[in-house]
């Protein structure tokens, strides 16, 4: 079998409190890598001088080893606050409004890939299978390709991938796409992301389609098809069970004192659509006011990306909405929300998640959601909870049995809390049996397995070209050890 590498921006490496950071990527991945084993290339979370980027780092741990390179702080700023997170972010979950496209920023998106490259390129051998990960590393492979490089090179991205007329709208759009199809595979979460990145192609009259997921540009082929990402299921199912025997599990009962549980997890991101969920719980009070003291939301927020400005104004405006409504309806023994701030560990989101009676799953976009599918694989089968789900979640696609909401309307999300709320047993096992079928079919190891078949039964049709295409008006030179950059 050959070496499995994989390459990704955010990697799971616990910091001094030993929580590794919230994310689906991370979490996903890293169990999918702990059954087959491999090495992990990734940015180990630090930033420095220039002139003080040493050797990777290497961790060890069980069949995992990670090779992690710090970033400037420059790189930083550039690459991930700036190009990944200010525009390929917000463009990808159709906020254009939010996209501030700068030159400064996308050459140094474009400089981080060729130095992952870089990175990555004394380590390899030459029957390694290559994966690569999400959005920040999207030219990763024209990179490694310019360098010489034959291995098969697959690339799955987490987020959605938006319509023509919205994708158009980046300045570099033309690069990405082809840095794309240097790829052998491309995974989507869903048929409705491939089915965009299809549209781009042929919008911008590059290659042919083949067939369903075999396209052609150039002399090269590859497959374009969707993967939806999936969880340990059974394995998060029994961490849920056993949950319920820890003194948090009973401190929180204690204090919830027969009310029923509606639970929020969400990274502080204004995709997840926490602030019209909030407005929803509200309107769902304010409108039945019986439920008012009976019950209340838990939304757990850890903070995310603090560092770019707009997650930085919703940490603000979250925190005042929820103290707002608080303030409005609460009483001297009712707080309507708890608003939590940081990262719980999984075991601890596990009891939480299968105490809900509802989970808000709302997000205005969102490449998957993994919280919807641990919900459901939390709960107890005997009196399972209700998923409300955003139909614009990956994650919808696949939970058909959810209550399907759309979290732009804020009324209809509210009725739709009053109707989960109210939902017979019968209704809700049989919803739940229909998830957890598929939750149990597509799990995270069915996900790596099929796109690893995939790309490991692929073989390149091409040699890479000679010349290194313009990425532009950007070059940079790596020295023997890869490791010096200079800008041309
Ligand atoms: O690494 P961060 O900047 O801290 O952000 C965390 C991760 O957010 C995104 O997660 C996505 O991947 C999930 C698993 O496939 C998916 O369920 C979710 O819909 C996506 O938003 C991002 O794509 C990752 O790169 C980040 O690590
Ligand atoms: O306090 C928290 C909040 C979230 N998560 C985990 O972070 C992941 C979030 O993944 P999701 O796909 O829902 O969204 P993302 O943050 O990747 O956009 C899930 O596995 C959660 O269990 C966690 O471990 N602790």
């Amino acid at each position: 079998m050959s070496r499995l590498i994989v390459v990704s921006n955010r990697v799971p490496v616990p910091d001094k409190r030993g929580t590794a950071p919230a994310g689906g990527l991370a979490v996903a991945l890293k169990t999918a890598l702990e059954a087959r084993g491999g090495l992990w290339l990734g940015w180990s979370g630090r930033s420095c001088g220039e002139d003080e980027i040493g050797p990777l780092t290497s961790v060890k741990e069980g069949n995992i080893e990670y090779a992690l390179t710090d970033l400037t702080q420059q790189d930083v700023e550039e690459y991930y606050q700036g190009f990944a997170n200010r525009v390929l972010w917000p463009i990808c979950h159709y906020r254009l409004d939010l996209a501030e496209y700068g030159r400064r920023e996308m050459a140094g998106y474009f400089r981080v890939n060729r130095f992952f490259a870089s990175r990555l390129l004394p380590m390899l051998r030459e029957d390694d299978l290559i994966w690569v990960h999400d959005y920040h590393l999207i030219p990763l492979a024209a990179e490694l390709r310019r360098q010489g490089v034959r291995n098969r090179i697959g690339f799955f991205l987490h987020i959605p991938w938006p319509a023509p007329d919205v994708f158009l709208t980046m300045p570099v759009h033309e690069e990405l796409l082809k840095g794309l199809t240097e790829y052998d595979v491309i995974g989507f979460q869903t048929v409705h992301d491939r089915e965009n990145f299809a549209d781009c192609l042929a919008r911008q009259g590059l290659g042919k389609r083949l067939g369903t997921t075999r396209f052609m540009v150039g002399e090269q082929a590859f497959t374009a098809k969707p993967y939806p990402i999936g969880i340990e299921t059974d394995e998060f199912a029994g961490i849920a069970r056993r949950a319920s025997e820890t003194t948090l599990h009973r401190r929180m009962l204690q204090s919830l004192d027969g009310k029923a549980l509606i639970i929020g997890v969400d990274r502080l991101d204004y995709s997840k659509g926490i602030t019209q969920r909030i407005d929803a719980f509200e309107t769902f009070l304010t409108r039945h006011p019986d439920s008012q003291r009976h019950v209340t939301l838990l939304q757990i927020t850890p903070k995310s990306r603090s560092e770019v400005p707009e997650y930085e104004a919703m940490q603000r405006t979250v925190a005042e909405q929820a103290g707002r409504v608080n303030g409005a309806l609460g009483t001297v023994d009712w707080v309507p929300i708890r608003y939590v701030n940081r990262s719980l560990r999984r075991p601890a989101l596990a009891g939480l998640y299968r105490m809900a009676k509802l989970a808000m799953v709302t997000p205005l976009r969102d490449g998957m959601n993994l919280v919807a599918k641990e919900y459901v694989a939390a709960q107890n089968e005997e009196d399972p909870g209700v998923l409300l789900l955003s139909r614009f979640a990956g994650a919808a696609q696949e939970l058909k049995e959810a209550v399907l909401v759309n979290p732009y309307d804020v009324e209809g999300t509210a009725e739709a809390i009053a109707r989960g709320l109210a939902m017979p047993l019968e209704e809700r096992r049989q919803r739940w049996q229909g998830m957890m079928a598929t939750l149990r079919e597509n799990d995270v190891f069915a996900w790596c397995r099929a796109f690893l078949d995939d790309l490991s039964g692929t073989a390149r049709t091409t040699a890479p070209s000679a010349a290194p295409p313009k990425t532009a008006g950007y070059r940079m030179t790596l020295d023997p050890e890869g490791t010096r950059r200079h800008r041309l």
